[in-house]
């Protein structure tokens, strides 16, 4: 039994009884493998000389709350990744606060946990195939915490989807989302249920196999939504995949991960980022739901890869995703159902090529009914809102139109390629626009072809999990406008180059967003 001490708080055991519970119900669901394992306490001159002191050849990546280092440990016998994260429970710089995207009273993002404790304290339960999971900790002299978890070799979804030279095909992006589906799933059957609130294409990882892995736990939260520790914690997530409905810490919800899901599924099906300002409108929902609405499935898929050959395949995923993203979180499928749509799914993808053969020949065949349209709450929407016209649009598509700080718009209509680069947040100014319906009518007119107005080059960087903006004045944004982002330049994130972006739903403003608000 290993026993694992973060604080004296928060010192976690990892025969916790909630796992005792699921080992006494084995014929659960999906469930996590919760034996009892053990977490290694690290020391820190090891972790050191793993990763040759940190060096620049060890070095895999930089995230929101600190760097990832490849380290070599057991004499070789163990690849592992080494998370050193920025701020420790006690730091109080107000550089560390920023690093943190901590809001100003508090350098912890989770009543009292920095994420990395809470990454700590969360993996430190829950152990399954489908995650990136903890293998040990260690504390250094200044009380910071650093992370050992599993080492992915194969970088993350978000390479695979927007950098690989060689896209992957239909079959392999089925058999992603369902390992990501499974994973999300398994989390959220963990009692109590564990919310991972950061879900992205960047924090899914692909392990020696090729399969995906679900990583960073920094904003996950554990209990249930009435739990005090969850009632507490302002929300969080990133630009573009974070649920519009969740904007007090009592909106939280698993389906606030559905959402996100929803999300990542039409960027594995598009190739498009969660948000591109290459495009109009930038947001991949108000892109992707009015094609979706008008059967336009074809007009989603990656245009590197093409649809796939039996249009019942993509007809599915669309319909799912766009279930997904329902604004309304209850209307959301469960993760299991999810589970169960990506299985059907995936049978038809790896269905053999002549059971195709009908349709090629021009032999009518249904479609199976596996996802109909009847099923799913967009089909009555879509009869609603050809009824109602346009403004009944914006009902569907839970994130609208990012609204772009510079009007200057090229040519429109004229094509411009999909551009790699990534979509982010750093240049730009966003909110929910007050009129969505405005920007999905337009989608829906030009429908026909994929909208492609030539926007102004921003450079971007990838979105980032974001914080907490304490602000009545943005709150009242939200309460008016619906949901509001804005995305600024912080000023005090000292030597992150990412802007930051920052919700803002209690009382203080932030210093770097004041003037801007
Ligand atoms: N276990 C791992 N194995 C290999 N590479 C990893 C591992 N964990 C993270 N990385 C890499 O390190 C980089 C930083 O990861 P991290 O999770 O800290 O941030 P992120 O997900 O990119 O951003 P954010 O913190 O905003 O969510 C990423 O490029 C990621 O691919």
């Amino acid at each position: 039994m290993g026993y694992l001490s973060c604080n004296a708080e928060s010192a976690i055991a990892t025969c916790d009884p909630y796992n005792w519970d699921r080992i006494k119900k084995p014929k659960l669901r999906n469930k996590p493998n919760n034996k009892l394992f053990k977490i290694r306490e690290f020391s820190h001159s090891e972790l050191e000389s793993a990763t040759n002191g940190f060096s620049a050849q060890s070095f895999l990546g930089k995230g929101s709350h600190g760097s990832v280092y490849r380290a070599v440990l057991d004499d070789g016998k163990l690849i592992a990744a080494v998370k050193r994260t920025t701020i420790s429970s006690t730091s109080t710089t107000p550089e560390e606060h920023s690093h943190a995207f901590c809001n100003n009273r508090t350098n912890c993002n989770n009543n009292g946990t920095t994420p990395a404790e809470n990454e700590i304290e969360i993996l430190s339960r829950i152990r399954n195939p489908r995650l990136v999971n903890l293998l040990g900790f260690c504390v250094d002299s200044k009380e910071k915490k650093l992370i050992v978890v599993e080492f992915m070799p194969n970088g993350s979804l978000y390479d695979l989807l927007h950098s690989s030279p060689r896209p992957p095909g239909w079959t392999r992006r089925v058999r992603l989302a369902l390992q990501i589906a499974k994973a999300v799933e398994s989390l959220h059957a963990s009692n109590p249920p564990v919310i991972h609130r950061d879900i992205k294409s960047s924090n899914v990882l692909l392990d020696q196999t090729w399969n995906a892995r679900l990583g960073d736990f920094g904003l996950a939260l554990r209990g249930h939504v009435e739990d005090v520790r969850v009632r507490c914690t302002p929300p969080a997530g990133t630009l573009g995949y974070l649920d519009p409905g969740y904007l007090a810490p009592a909106d939280l919800s698993t389906k606030s991960d559905v959402f996100s899901f929803g999300i990542l599924l039409l960027e594995i099906i598009s190739g498009r980022n969660a948000i591109d300002v290459n495009y109009s409108p930038p947001s991949v929902v108000d892109w992707a739901v009015p094609l979706i609405r008008y059967g336009e499935f074809a007009g989603i898929c990656d245009p590197r890869i093409g649809p796939h050959g039996d249009p019942s395949v993509i007809r599915q995923l669309a319909v799912l995703a766009a279930r997904c993203v329902r604004s309304t979180a209850e209307k959301r499928p469960a993760m299991a159902e999810v589970v169960d749509c990506l299985k059907t799914i995936s049978k038809r993808v790896h269905a053999p090529i002549w059971s195709n053969l009908g349709r090629r020949v021009g032999r009518e065949r249904k479609p199976a009914p596996l996802i109909t349209w009847e099923a799913c709450d967009v089909s009555e929407e879509m009869a609603k809102s050809s009824k109602l016209g346009n403004r009944r649009n914006r009902k569907v598509s839970s994130v609208s139109g990012a609204e772009l700080e510079t009007k200057t718009i090229g040519t429109p209509g004229e094509r411009v390629p999909r551009s790699k680069s990534i979509g982010s947040v750093s240049e730009i100014k966003m909110g929910l626009d007050p009129n969505p319906g405005v920007n999905q009518a337009a989608a829906v007119g030009r429908r026909k072809h994929e909208l492609a107005v030539k926007m102004p080059v921003v450079r971007l960087s990838k979105s980032r999990s974001m914080g907490v903006l304490q602000s009545t004045r943005l709150q009242v944004h939200c309460k008016e406008r619906g949901f509001m982002f804005k995305v600024v330049k912080n000023p005090n994130v000292g030597d992150l180059d990412e802007s930051k972006l920052l919700i803002g739903l209690d009382k203080e403003p932030h210093k770097g967003l004041e003037s801007l608000m």
